[in-house]
């Protein structure tokens, strides 16, 4: 069941065109990577979703109900550029928030005092907000984006301005947060905390979207047949070569505190790995053996950058 469809959306700024057709899905539970270079169009999607900006073309549900002041009360929106009011206090402002998206004042309380417990606040609701450090006001607008319980929750930027604890902090919230059947989608040039968080990406460029679907469905698309092999003892290049298994094999050089001798080997195609093994294994006593998948930031930079446009074309997920 989807919650959020988008549907060819079209957005023109004078005359740049931000989003050229863009088609998404976004299915209940998941916790989806808007990922995209600077400029891409993830923030014009972003307050399209949310009612603060209209399309030229194209439509938005949200729980099947297009985009409108309705449906965004149904999502917590936290924007890359923060919005508190500086001389309000902390209390207030995370009630005056969930009081704009229709919330009941008393399970308002109930739910930010949770949060305030759970972000290391408690006691810091009558501060003013200008007299809180930057991550604490941080965690004031998160928890002013979630205290009207939302079950969509789209955070842009969200672990910019913390410290490795409270970005451990945040994590652990949103993984809870998914657990109770939220969705999440997170807008991050942050590859390490997507790739650690999301199930699926969405990746857009220059307007399009260039791909969107399971992570490792993606990066299972982008395997090199390159295969990383240390052995306690050096094997002989020229007989691997030989084997007729093996496009190219490569010394890496030493890596301090590394034992044995590594190697990046290069698969001919339609070769199994058990092949290549059996080969080696005649040679000498293998320590490690690994297929090396693509990072995300990998198959970000490939995108992003140029590739050729038949491997794009291969992916044929709908849902991100
Ligand atoms: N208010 C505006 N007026 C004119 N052009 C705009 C406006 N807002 C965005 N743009 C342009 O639309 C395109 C998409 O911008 P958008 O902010 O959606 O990208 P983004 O992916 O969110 O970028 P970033 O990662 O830098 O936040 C860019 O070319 C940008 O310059």
């Amino acid at each position: 069941m989807e919650i959020l469809q988008i549907d060819g959306l079209v957005k023109h700024y004078a005359s740049t065109k931000a989003l050229d057709n863009v088609s998404l899905s976004v299915a209940k539970g998941e916790i989806c990577g808007l990922l995209g270079p600077n400029g891409a169009g993830k923030t014009t999607i972003l307050r399209i979703i949310n009612n603060l900006l209209v399309s030229d073309a194209g439509s938005v549900l949200v729980n099947g109900i297009p985009a409108s002041l309705e449906a965004s009360r149904n999502i917590g929106y936290m924007p890359e550029e923060r919005g508190l009011y500086d001389k309000m206090r902390v209390e207030d402002q995370i009630l005056y928030f969930g009081q704009l998206k229709g919330g009941d004042k008393a399970r308002l309380r109930n739910v930010m005092g949770e949060y305030m417990e759970i972000f290391n606040l408690t006691g810091q609701g009558k501060r003013k907000i200008k007299e809180l450090s930057k991550g604490n006001q941080q965690k004031v607008q998160i928890i002013a984006t979630l205290v009207h319980e939302p079950e969509l929750v789209i955070l842009d930027e969200p672990f910019s301005g913390f410290d490795p604890i409270n970005g451990a902090l945040l994590r652990d919230l949103i993984a809870r947060l998914n657990e109770k059947g939220s969705t999440i989608i997170l807008s991050s040039h942050n590859m390490p905390a997507i790739e650690e968080m999301c199930s699926s990406i969405a990746l857009i460029n220059h307007g399009k979207l260039l791909v969107k679907g399971d992570i490792s469905d993606i990066k299972e698309q982008h395997r090199t047949s390159e295969l990383l092999l240390t052995t306690r003892n050096q094997l002989s290049i020229p007989l691997l070569m030989d084997s007729s298994l093996l496009e190219n094999v490569e010394t890496i050089p030493p890596v301090k505190g590394r034992k044995g001798y590594a190697y990046s080997i290069i698969k001919k195609p339609g070769i199994r790995n058990t092949d290549i093994l059996n080969a080696i294994s005649i040679q000498g006593e293998i320590l490690h053996f690994e297929e090396k998948l693509p990072s995300l930031n990998d198959i970000f930079l490939n995108y992003t950058t140029g590739q050729p446009s038949q491997e794009k074309s291969n992916f044929t997920h709908t849902s991100c």
